[in-house]
């Protein structure tokens, strides 16, 4: 049987390595792609794209109207993302979700549409299977170790922060451990910024650099001793498996999931 696929934001970073797996995944047909440029143009006629008789489209619906594909492989930014997301919920298309920085209002609304319309979704802030167990093993250690800050490194073209790994890893962190206020109750910041962003007293501190691809340290301390759990994505190729494993679970889902680990460790 094959896998129909819609891919939105196909010349990015994240959207040309999902655009060559997808064509090389035989199961797989690559039917449309969804851009802010280059409507009515193949992916063949833009340089540097593989030569694929793909056709992009800027009008998202006439794209989910002209193909009316199993998946929309979502890989763009933030606010169009979501509305893409929206809109192929609307026309029965499972969308498997890559793109991170939706509010949790906005993640909230597309579950309740998955359940309206009976459509499957996965929004996976991390497709990467050793970033997945980063998060799940800290969830673990935040049991018996509360004291917990996150330090995520990204390149320096990331638009949003902190990352959607960095979001949900705090997320996890919370449903073992208690609401905590950590540090000297008496902390005082001399420079605005200095002890970064905090989720229910979790400090999350976010680098941007030219080199790095995407990391995450999740550090633990107790008295003597610290524990650092931290995954490397040196290479794209790294969110490419947890992206098929997506498509293969979605397709036969009825509602929204948000995280892989909910598939990974059914
Ligand atoms: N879940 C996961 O495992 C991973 C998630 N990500 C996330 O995926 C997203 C993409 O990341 P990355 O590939 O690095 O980013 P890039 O900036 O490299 O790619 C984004 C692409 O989307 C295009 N784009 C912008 N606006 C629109 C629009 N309205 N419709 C369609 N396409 C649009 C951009 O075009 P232009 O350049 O012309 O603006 C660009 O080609 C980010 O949110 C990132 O955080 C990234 C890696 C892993
Ligand atoms: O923008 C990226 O590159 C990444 N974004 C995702 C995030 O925000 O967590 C996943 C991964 O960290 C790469």
């Amino acid at each position: 049987m094959t896998t129909s696929i819609i891919i939105a934001g196909p010349r990015g970073k994240m959207g040309s390595e999902a655009v060559k797996m997808v064509t090389e995944e035989k199961s797989y047909e690559l039917v449309a792609c969804i851009d802010h440029k280059h409507d009515g143009m193949t992916l063949a006629e833009i340089p540097g794209m593989p030569n694929l008789d793909v056709p992009i489209y800027t009008d998202v619906k006439a794209c989910f109207q002209q193909h009316k594909a199993d998946i929309l492989i979502e890989l763009s930014v933030p606010d169009a993302g979501f509305a893409h997301t929206e809109l192929a919920l609307n026309y029965g298309i499972r969308p498997v979700v890559g793109t991170s920085g939706f509010s949790k209002e906005q993640i909230d609304r597309l579950a309740h549409i998955a359940k309206e319309t009976k459509t499957g979704c996965i929004i996976a802030p991390n497709f990467a299977i050793g970033a997945v167990l980063m998060m799940q093993f800290a969830k673990m250690a935040a049991a018996y170790l509360p004291d917990v800050e996150i330090i995520e490194k990204h390149h320096d073209q990331k638009v949003d922060a902190p990352s959607g790994t960095a979001v949900k890893t705090a997320d996890m962190i919370k449903e073992t451990r208690k609401s905590k206020q950590q540090g000297h109750p008496d902390e005082v910041e001399t420079m605005s910024g200095a002890r970064g962003a905090q989720d229910d007293g979790i400090h999350i501190h976010s680098v941007r650099l030219p080199g790095l691809v995407a990391h995450q340290e999740v550090i633990f301390g107790g008295p003597g001793q610290i524990l650092t759990i931290s995954h490397d994505s040196l290479d794209r190729a790294s969110f490419m498996s947890g992206v098929k494993l997506a498509i293969e679970h979605v397709r036969n889902m009825t509602e929204l999931v948000y995280g892989l680990e909910k598939i990974m460790m059914q």
